[in-house]
């Protein structure tokens, strides 16, 4: 790259060791028409040459749906899950014997992993991937990485494959977070619809002004630039910083980790959050809710502390101890996630009352809190 490119400002780019490359729906089936085999081997070109230089490199890639409808000669995108599914089945053969083909020209072993919320979201499962992903970096291998679409239904999607690269960011510690996609960047408006919109180049990612730019997706696309700015907020739980770029633009990857000013930088500013915490803010499932009184969301905010059933004034959900449950205040913002000590048939009787009288009411006593701070993370 051209020293004149290298901008200030972009060294969380230049100093990386670890990056997450996800490429969009959007970018890599050729408008519809199939997978587009010459821009995959442009990526993985540069994708090679960050490898060469000592960087691990991820790849999050989606495309195995659109590459299986045309593959299977259909002409529009099918609202029947059990056909989404089958052309998943049917376009991720394809969408691996691309990568793998050009990452060969390079030498390169690449591996393919097919993650769905499920494997995420129980830990156990989610530290087995944890360690399979990082004893595959540690061997120099390429992993390619897209939602297991073919065995997933509506309700346990991650949908857009933006969240899931953050998560493997996450996953991985990585230093930054590459979302490839079909415009420069985020705007101040969908360039759809507005030919005067203008180019975000920085900004902060968990600023709410930012999120409110950023619509809805294209029609290959799942989720626009609005699961972006999302995905850009867990990535950053983790320290890394995200950038959004336009993957048509010549040596995009190269140029972006050489420190050129190109697409949207989006920063963390907070500091990182322990990896139990990560895993919990991480879950997009929850099974219940509660609504907390002002003296304890203060407490959670501002002590950290664990939640009590005193502070709650209400629920609702069917939830099972150990399940996931979202906070929220009286106004229904929301406060925090956690992990509940009682299901909800038993929470309900507690409500309201000081820990010492749990035993009494219920004849048991599991824990003094509803949600234990070290399996509660604020928002
Ligand atoms: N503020 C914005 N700036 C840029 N793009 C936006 C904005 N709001 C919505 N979009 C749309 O988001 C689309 C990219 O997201 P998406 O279609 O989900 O692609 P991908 O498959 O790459 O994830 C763009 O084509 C664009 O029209
Ligand atoms: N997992 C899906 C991709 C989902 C999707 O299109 O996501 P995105 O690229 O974020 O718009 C597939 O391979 O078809």
């Amino acid at each position: 790259m051209a020293d004149n490119e290298r901008a200030p400002g972009r060294e969380a780019l230049t100093h990386a060791k670890r990056v997450v490359v996800k490429i969009g729906s959007s970018l890599l089936t050729n408008d519809g028409r199939g997978l587009d085999d010459q821009a995959i081997g442009g990526w993985v070109d540069q994708v090679a040459a960050l490898h060469a230089q000592g960087l691990d490199v991820v790849l999050v890639s989606s495309g195995a749906v659109a590459a299986g409808i045309v593959r299977l000669g259909w002409l529009s995108r099918p609202s029947a899950v059990h056909e989404l599914q089958a052309a998943a089945a049917v376009g991720q053969n394809g969408l691996t014997e691309c990568y793998e083909g050009h990452f060969g020209r390079h030498g390169l072993l690449t591996a393919q992993i097919l993650l769905t919320h499920d494997d995420l979201s129980n830990r156990k499962r989610y530290l087995n991937a944890r360690s399979a992903l990082r004893t595959l970096v540690d061997l120099r291998v390429v992993p390619v990485i897209n939602e297991n679409d073919t065995v997933v239904t509506d309700e346990i999607r991650f949908g857009d494959n933006d969240t899931l690269g953050a998560l493997v960011a996450n996953l991985l510690e990585a230093d930054a977070l590459v979302i490839l996609t079909d415009q420069e960047g985020l705007f101040d408006a969908d360039p759809r619809y507005h030919d005067d919109a203008r180019l975000i180049s920085e900004g902060r990612a968990d600023d709410p002004a930012l999120a409110a730019m950023a619509g809805g997706g294209g029609a290959l696309g799942r989720g626009g630039m609005a699961t972006k700015l999302r995905a850009a907020q867990l990535a950053s739980r983790s320290g890394a910083v995200t950038v959004i770029a336009g993957g048509r633009e010549p040596g995009v990857l190269t140029r972006l980790i050489g420190g050129a000013r190109l697409g949207t930088l989006l920063r963390p500013e907070q500091a990182p959050m322990a990896a139990r915490k990560r895993w919990l803010a991480g879950q997009l499932q929850v099974r219940g809710r509660l609504v907390l009184d002002a003296g304890a969301v203060r407490v959670l905010r501002d002590q950290g502390s664990s939640l009590l059933p005193v502070g709650v004034k209400s629920l609702s959900g069917d939830f099972v101890r150990g399940e996931m449950v979202l906070c929220v205040d009286e106004h229904g913002k929301r406060v925090a996630k956690g992990l509940v000590n009682y299901g909800a048939d038993d929470a309900v009787k507690i409500l309201g009352r000081p820990s010492h009288q749990i035993e009494s009411i219920l004849g048991y006593i599991e824990a003094p809190e509803l949600i234990h701070r070290d399996n509660l993370v604020v928002l």
